[in-house]
């Protein structure tokens, strides 16, 4: 089953084509990877998937619908969350309360449910805060519950942020650059919670330079240049492939 897809999308910023006619599609539970020389167009793509940049023309489809034209907020709701290159959580806020507030429609938002299920708001409270430490735990970051976000490392804040993306119980998640600025200890980690939660049911898309982490976690990647689809395989193919690396040594070096 296709959960993401885009048909012939394309993106202008003025006289620039940064995405220029992408089709693609991503299969249920699959881990696939978007590669491609600096410039590429990957994180525009994103953008497109995600909805936080409108297409110029072209078709995104999100679990069989047309979201093209959604906001990004109906694109989470429906389903897709979407990490971001640099994260930043809020600094002063501890890790339990940068969990909370990546919750999806809670009741206690509505005034007058405080009034009306005051019960049932403590029990949504409850569980979202098992919920959350049961995340934390996951990404190894549960002893720091309490700590206020600015403490976190780089490479501690790339597994926060994976872990309040799971927040919202996404099916498909968009990790722009997760091994960036991760030590090689936190990288296994990252790595294993990857799988684990691809294990479980949810699909990935992700923006990623470092080769290595491509190669043990993709099972299809997409080679980007200049807007377009280059070519697409396994990693060990696109590794091989000539025209990929042409494209990589044409282009600016990271
Ligand atoms: N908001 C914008 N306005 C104008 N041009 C833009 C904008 N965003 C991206 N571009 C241009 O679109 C092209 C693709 O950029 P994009 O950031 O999507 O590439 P990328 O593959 O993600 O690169 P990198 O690997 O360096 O992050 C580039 O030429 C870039 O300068």
């Amino acid at each position: 089953m296709t959960v993401l897809e885009a048909r012939n999308v394309s993106k202008r910023f003025g006289g620039i084509a940064a995405v220029d006619g992408m089709s693609f599609a991503v299969a249920s539970g699959e881990i696939l990877g978007l590669i491609g020389p600096n410039g590429a167009g990957k994180t525009t793509m994103f953008d497109l998937l995600a909805g936080s940049v409108a297409a110029s023309s072209g078709e995104i489809r999100l679990m069989g619908q047309d979201v093209t034209r959604a906001p990004a907020h109906r694109r989470l709701a429906g389903g897709m969350g979407r990490t971001f290159q640099i994260p930043r959580p809020f600094p002063e806020l501890s890790l339990i309360d940068n969990m909370l507030l990546a919750r999806q429609d809670q009741t206690g938002e509505r005034l007058w449910a405080n009034f009306t299920a005051p019960r049932r708001i403590a029990a949504e409270e409850r569980a979202a805060r098992d919920k959350a430490l049961a995340l934390l735990d996951l990404v190894a970051l549960r002893r720091l519950a309490d700590e206020p976000a600015r403490v976190l490392s780089g490479g501690q804040r790339k597994l926060l942020e994976l872990a309040r993306v799971m927040m919202a119980d996404p099916k498909v998640v968009l990790l722009d650059e997760p091994a960036a600025g991760v030590n090689p200890t936190l990288l296994e980690v990252l790595i294993d919670r990857i799988r684990e939660i691809n294990a479980s049911g949810v699909t990935f898309v992700l923006i990623e330079h470092n080769i290595d982490m491509v190669s043990r976690l993709c099972h299809r990647v997409l080679v980007m240049a200049s807007g377009s689809l280059l070519c697409e395989g396994t990693p060990q193919e696109v590794a091989r492939d000539p025209r990929v690396i042409e494209a990589y040594l044409g282009g600016t070096p990271a």
